[in-house]
């Protein structure tokens, strides 16, 4: 492992690369010493510190997907380069040299997403289902192959504080998340569960307000509370103490107001590792439901395309177990001069279908930003 200056790391990274920033840290990782390859997160968890172990390597990177049945591949990589966090002004950088593109298709289209938020409360009145997040896919098409590399540097640029990552390649994943799933260091653990949304205002005083009926919001708090209350849960048997903020705060993202609650704990088991973790908790109602098995089903129903790599988890873990996990939104995937947006938002009773839309456009921005691209999806 080679400690190296972030901005360099960033300099340096082009797919099949794979690239991990936080505010304080940056990791680029080149070539496969191997594959770790699982049908589950927890075996994952697993074989992914049994490798690392075996093959005497520094850590192990890559994304997992929101279906299990999908599987999931880790990489072992040849080289890593660490640094510390790169300099972000929150402004945008110099545009991607894109031409608009030449087919944009929303998956459902704006009628039906409306249509199948309606389906969802119904579905909430009628049964035990008490939340689930419904996502569009953007599906854009260029003349040209769309360059990774540019966009993640506008993705780093354009939000501090948030979790930038490039991962594999054709598809490339890419995005810019604002939500931590899990961090480890030593037996010091972290969560920032996220949801509850507002649209961000270029009008101060519009931006100011949204976040102010946010915070108000009962429909919103309510949504907020059923992943915390998950979080909490699933992290609870594994720790000596557990803080949970007793009221979410407000989280500004440059293109989102949301409700988070930062968790903290200690481990009681400092063997438990951070992707063991991440794995317990995979998948939240912040992407997922609650109760989750009866949303998972519902989001197989009305969604009409494949999640991929979206609403999974992306990060890195050390040979000790310490580890960042991201959960995989804002993000699209990248394959040459095609590229699939993912945007969604919780569902819960109360939930406005045309609100609910615009969430989606107003979330699907965060990359549209970084290609320099105005489209109102
Ligand atoms: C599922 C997404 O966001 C989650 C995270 C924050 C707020 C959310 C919400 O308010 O619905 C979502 O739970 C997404 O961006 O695709």
């Amino acid at each position: 492992m080679t400690r190296r200056d972030a901005s360099t790391i960033l300099g340096d990274y082009r797919p099949p690369r794979s690239f991990f920033a936080t505010e304080s840290r940056t990791i680029l990782c080149e070539g496969t010493a191997a594959h770790v390859h699982a049908d589950n997160a927890v075996s994952l968890a697993e074989r992914a510190l049994a490798a690392l172990d075996s093959q005497g390597a520094p850590l192990v990177v890559g994304a997992f997907p929101f279906h299990d049945k999908v599987g999931a591949a880790l990489t072992i990589p040849e080289t890593v380069e660490v640094g510390g966090g790169l300099p972000r002004s929150g402004a945008r950088g110099p545009q991607p040299p894109l031409v608009p593109p030449s087919r944009v298709r929303s998956l459902p289209g704006r009628a039906e997403h409306r249509a199948a938020v309606s389906a969802l409360t119904d579905r909430i009145a009628a049964t035990g289902l008490r939340k689930a997040v419904l996502a569009r896919a953007l599906d854009l098409e260029f003349a040209e192959p769309v360059p990774a590399e540019l966009i993640l540097r506008n993705l780093v640029r354009g939000n501090p504080g948030g979790y930038t990552f490039a991962v594999g390649d054709e598809p490339t994943l890419l995005g810019a998340s604002p939500e931590l799933l899990l961090s480890r260091e030593g037996r010091k653990v972290r969560s920032h569960p996220l949801a509850g949304s507002a649209r961000r205002c270029a009008d101060p005083a519009e931006d100011k307000a949204n976040a102010a009926a946010l915070v108000a919001s009962a429909k919103d708090r309510a949504e907020h509370a059923m992943v915390t209350d998950a979080v909490a849960a699933a992290l609870r048997p594994f720790c000596e103490t557990l803080a949970v903020p007793p009221r979410p705060e407000l989280v500004a993202t440059p293109t989102m107001w949301h409700l988070g609650t930062p968790i903290e704990g200690v481990l009681r088991d400092p063997g438990v590792t951070s992707l063991q973790l991440a794995a317990a908790l995979h998948p939240t109602p912040a992407v997922c439901g609650t109760p989750t098995d009866l949303a998972r089903e519902v989001i197989g129903e009305l969604e009409p395309f494949d999640r991929g790599h979206y609403a999974g988890m992306v990060g890195w873990m050390d040979v000790d177990g310490d580890g960042e996990w991201a959960v995989t939104i804002r993000c699209a995937e990248l394959a040459g001069s095609a590229m699939r947006l993912y945007a969604g938002g919780g569902i819960v009773a109360g939930s406005d279908p045309v609100t609910e839309l615009d969430e989606t456009s107003a979330k699907f921005q965060t990359l549209l930003r970084a290609m320099g691209l105005e489209l109102t999806p």
